[in-house]
C-alpha cells in the first residue's frame, strides 16, 4: 500500500545532470510507457514493489531534478536512503561526466565509504550519437565498487533490471559478513 513502510521498504534516489532520461526510466518501469515530450522535474516519489530472490520490497523511488556541478545535494538524497541509481546519456560526454561528482557529493554528505548504487548509461537506443563507450561505463563502475548497464526506456531494454540491480546492491551490503568473518560496511545508510 503506499505511503506504508514496513521492514522491507527501500529507499531509491534516482540522481544525474537534466535531461538524460530520469523521470523516462521511472515512467516506464512503473506505468510501462514513454513519452518524448520533456518536463523538467522537481521531486517526485512513485512506490513500487520490487521482487528480489523471493522477497518483496516495496520501493519508494525518488525521481529528483538535474543536478550540475553547482547544485547542492538535498539532504533528502543522502540521509535516510538505500541505494541510488546515476543515470548519464550514453549521447552526453558532459552527463557521464557529472557522475564522479554526484558520487563524490553523496560521499562527502552522508560521510559513508561507499555507498549502493548502479550506474547508468541511458538512451542505449542512441547509438549514432554516443559520446560515451561502454568500456568507459564499466570502468567508473568498476572505480567506485557499482553496479552499472545500459538502458533504453524508449525501447523498454534493460528498464527493469536497473532496478532489479540497484536492490542487488542494496541487499548485497545487507548480508555483509559479521566483524569476526571480515566485516565490510554496509553500503546502506538505513536511519
Ligand atoms: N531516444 C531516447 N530518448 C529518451 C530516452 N529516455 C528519455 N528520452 C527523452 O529525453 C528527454 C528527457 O527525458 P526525461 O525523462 O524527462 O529526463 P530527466 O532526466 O528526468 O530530466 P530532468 O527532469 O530535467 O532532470 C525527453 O524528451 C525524453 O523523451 C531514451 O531511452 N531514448
Amino acid at each position: 500500500m503506499p505511503g506504508t513502510v514496513t521492514l522491507n521498504t527501500r529507499k531509491i534516489v534516482i540522481l544525474g545532470s537534466r535531461s538524460v532520461g530520469k523521470s523516462s526510466l521511472v515512467k516506464q518501469f512503473v506505468e510501462n510507457s514513454f513519452s518524448e515530450d520533456y518536463y523538467p522535474t522537481i521531486n517526485t516519489t512513485t512506490t513500487k514493489t520490487i521482487t528480489y530472490r523471493g522477497a518483496d520490497y516495496p520501493c519508494e523511488i525518488i525521481d529528483t531534478a538535474g543536478e550540475d556541478e553547482f547544485s547542492q545535494l538535498n539532504s533528502h538524497y543522502a540521509i535516510g536512503v538505500h541505494g541510488y541509481i546515476l543515470v548519464y546519456s550514453i549521447a552526453s560526454r558532459a552527463s557521464f561526466d557529472m557522475i564522479q561528482i554526484i558520487y563524490d557529493k553523496i560521499i562527502n554528505y552522508s560521510g559513508l565509504p561507499e555507498i549502493a548504487a548502479i550506474i547508468v548509461g541511458s538512451k542505449a537506443d542512441l547509438h549514432l550519437s554516443r559520446q560515451v563507450d561502454s568500456m568507459a561505463g564499466q570502468r567508473l563502475a568498476q572505480r567506485n565498487n557499482t553496479a552499472w548497464i545500459e538502458a533504453s526506456a524508449l525501447r523498454n531494454e534493460n528498464v527493469g533490471k536497473v532496478f532489479e540491480l540497484c536492490l542487488a546492491e542494496i541487499e548485497k551490503g545487507n548480508t555483509a559478513p559479521p566483524p569476526s568473518t571480515g566485516f565490510k560496511w554496509p553500503k546502506c545508510l538505513v536511519m
